[in-house]
């Protein structure tokens, strides 16, 4: 029993220690931490998510966006902001934004719109906890893997948006990318929004590669800068207009991509190996 006690003991000793001394260990350590936790907040949220609204609701994104909040504090990140005017549009449109880390979940809560919540891959369903509470909230799962499903659920997604007065938030690269760079756009948030006849929103995160490096295994503190760009209006667009908006759409973000990026890696300095 006694020697029971002494593990607690000798991991408040050690956990220290070794943050200091490995950022190898400060990697593995926060990433851990960041799953376990939101894993935990789930927990709590799901319950508070069924009292508010007694199921799968929209609303229940406030709660979630509540909860999330702080912990980028607990990581050692921060956000600047700018743009937010234009997120001041009424009724409906879909946000689409770069797609580099899970971690883009806490400048998403950062900066989510009211009634607006986001297409995410069926998998995430399935992520205990955390998949429980983004069904709760609302968040529309397509199968990557049926292109003809994943079209139908977004062309109901579309319907939706306008009978509920829903914003959603797409990620257009379809997967996660670090590769400092943005990977060509898939269509399906640009059908979205010419088929509801909704503006688009573009929102760009800077590169976490001043902070994050995944096959480095650095996760030091860092800025994240979110840049919120002018609405573009699909108004009178047809599927025939879809291309052209896209690349409007991918050469916006990817001028502000490198613009934020590199502001930043000039006034933190590189990342040293
Ligand atoms: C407290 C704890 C809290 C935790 C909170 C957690 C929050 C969680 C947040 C979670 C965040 C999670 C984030 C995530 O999970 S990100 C991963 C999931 N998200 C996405 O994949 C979204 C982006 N992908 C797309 O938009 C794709 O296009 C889809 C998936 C729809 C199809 O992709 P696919 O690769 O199968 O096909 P394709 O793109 O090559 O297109 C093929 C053809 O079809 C045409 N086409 C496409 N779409 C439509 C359409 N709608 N109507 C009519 N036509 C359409 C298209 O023009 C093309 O034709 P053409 O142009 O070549 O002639
Ligand atoms: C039974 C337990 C299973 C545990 C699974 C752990 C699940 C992760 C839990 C908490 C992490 C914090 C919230 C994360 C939400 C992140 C969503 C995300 O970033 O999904 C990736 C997706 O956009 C693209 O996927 P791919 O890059 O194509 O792959």
């Amino acid at each position: 029993m006694d020697v029971l006690w002494m593990i607690p003991l000798l991991l408040l000793m050690i956990i220290p220690l070794l943050m200091c001394t490995s950022s190898t260990f400060v990697f593995y350590f926060k990433k851990f931490f960041y799953v376990a936790w939101m894993m935990v907040l789930a927990l709590i949220g799901i319950p508070l998510c069924i009292l508010k609204s007694g199921g799968r609701d929209i609303e229940n994104m406030r709660i979630i966006r509540f909860m999330v909040r702080h912990v980028k504090y607990l990581l050692g990140l921060r956000f600047e902001v700018s743009g937010w005017e234009h997120l001041q549009t009424e009724g409906p449109y879909v946000v689409i934004s770069n797609h580099q880390s899970s971690l883009d979940v806490l400048g998403l809560m950062e900066i989510l719109p009211d009634r607006c919540t986001t297409i995410a891959k069926k998998e995430l369903i399935y992520a205990g906890t955390v998949g429980l509470i983004c069904w709760l909230g609302g968040i529309v799962f397509i199968n990557r893997k049926k292109t003809s499903d994943a079209k139908s659920v977004m062309a109901d997604a579309a319907k939706t948006m306008l009978d509920d007065q829903i914003r959603l938030w797409v990620f257009p690269e379809g997967t996660r990318n670090q590769n400092g760079d943005l990977l060509p756009f898939k269509k399906g948030a640009f059908h979205l929004a010419v088929q509801a006849q909704v503006p688009i929103i573009p929102v760009v995160f800077s590169s976490y590669s001043n902070f994050y490096l995944r096959k480095e295994k650095q996760f030091k503190s860092g800025i994240i800068r979110l840049k919120i760009l002018p609405k573009i209006e699909t108004k009178g667009m047809t599927s025939d207009d879809v291309a052209s908006l896209s690349d409007k759409s991918f050469d916006l973000m990817r001028a502000a991509f490198l613009d934020i990026s590199d502001s930043i890696t000039r006034s933190n300095g590189p990342v040293r190996h």
